[in-house]
């Protein structure tokens, strides 16, 4: 099974210092992890550093991978191209980083991205024509499409309506039980994090503030202090961990 333990994560971007020794739990496949934290927390910087895209100290350890780039990502802007169809950015993402020449095996995998997110009947619609909701749904099936061990989504939900919301999140949990990934996606409603993810990691400033099962990381306490909200949690009629934010402080 794959995991994943960041060891005293650090970023910078020049000389600014953007993460300080950022360490976790060991997250394992088969998980959804909420990454947490408002604005200019160090979310997106967080997902970079674990790609290698930028430089800083410690280490984003991967253990018990089989591929050889375990890792597939969702930037939070996903690039648009308009002269290709949907159906061709999927396979695009797909061949990145092997030999051009697409087997069997590639288109099935492009028809089950977008089957797995719901999206296969925008397979021939250019990809500029599409909605921002349907663009990101998109992003997230170039990720998915190369089967990765390890899948970061930042901020997957932000465009989506309460309907696709609800419905990338369950499919995200499925995903991660059925296929053994492990899945860490940036999210700022916390209350589909309690209700969607396993585990979490919370940011403020840089620094990790807790990590852990989401209902322990999510509380009342934390909310309002790195939040600044003044919130309750609740248990739903059906027993599920309910958030009801009262005011901003
Ligand atoms: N390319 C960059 N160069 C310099 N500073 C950057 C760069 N990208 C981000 N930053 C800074 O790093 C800090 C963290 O930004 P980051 O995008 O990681 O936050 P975030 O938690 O993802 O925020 P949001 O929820 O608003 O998307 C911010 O202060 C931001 O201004």
């Amino acid at each position: 099974m794959v995991t994943l333990t960041l060891d005293r994560l650090s970023a910078h971007y020049g000389r600014r210092q953007i993460l300080a020794e950022v360490t976790t739990p060991c997250f394992e496949g088969g998980q959804v992890v909420a990454l947490l934290g408002p604005n200019a927390a160090g979310k997106s910087t967080l997902f970079r550093r674990i790609l290698g895209l930028i430089d800083g100290g410690g280490e984003a350890r991967v253990e018990g991978a089989t591929r050889q780039r375990p890792i597939g990502y969702m930037p939070q802007d996903t690039g648009v191209n308009a002269v290709l169809t949907v159906y061709e950015s999927v396979l695009l993402a797909r061949m990145q980083g092997r030999s051009l020449k697409v087997q069997p095996e590639d288109m099935t995998e492009v028809e089950r991205a977008l089957d797995d997110l719901g999206i296969s009947a925008l397979g021939e619609r250019d990809i500029g024509d599409l909605s921002g909701g349907q663009r990101q749904l998109v992003g997230a099936a170039q990720a998915l499409v190369q089967s990765p061990e390890i899948l970061l989504l930042d901020e997957p939900t932000s465009a989506l309506d309460l309907h696709r919301q609800l419905q990338l999140l369950t499919i995200l949990r499925r995903l991660a039980r059925e296929r053994g990934m492990l899945i860490i996606a940036a999210l700022h409603d916390l209350g589909q994090a309690l209700r969607f993810t396993d585990q979490a990691m919370l940011l403020q400033n840089g620094r990790l503030i807790a990590s852990g099962p989401t209902a322990e990381v999510v509380t009342p306490e934390r909310l309002r202090e790195v939040y600044r909200v003044a919130a309750r949690i609740e248990p739903c009629s059906q027993g599920q961990p309910q958030l009801i934010v009262e005011e901003a402080i």
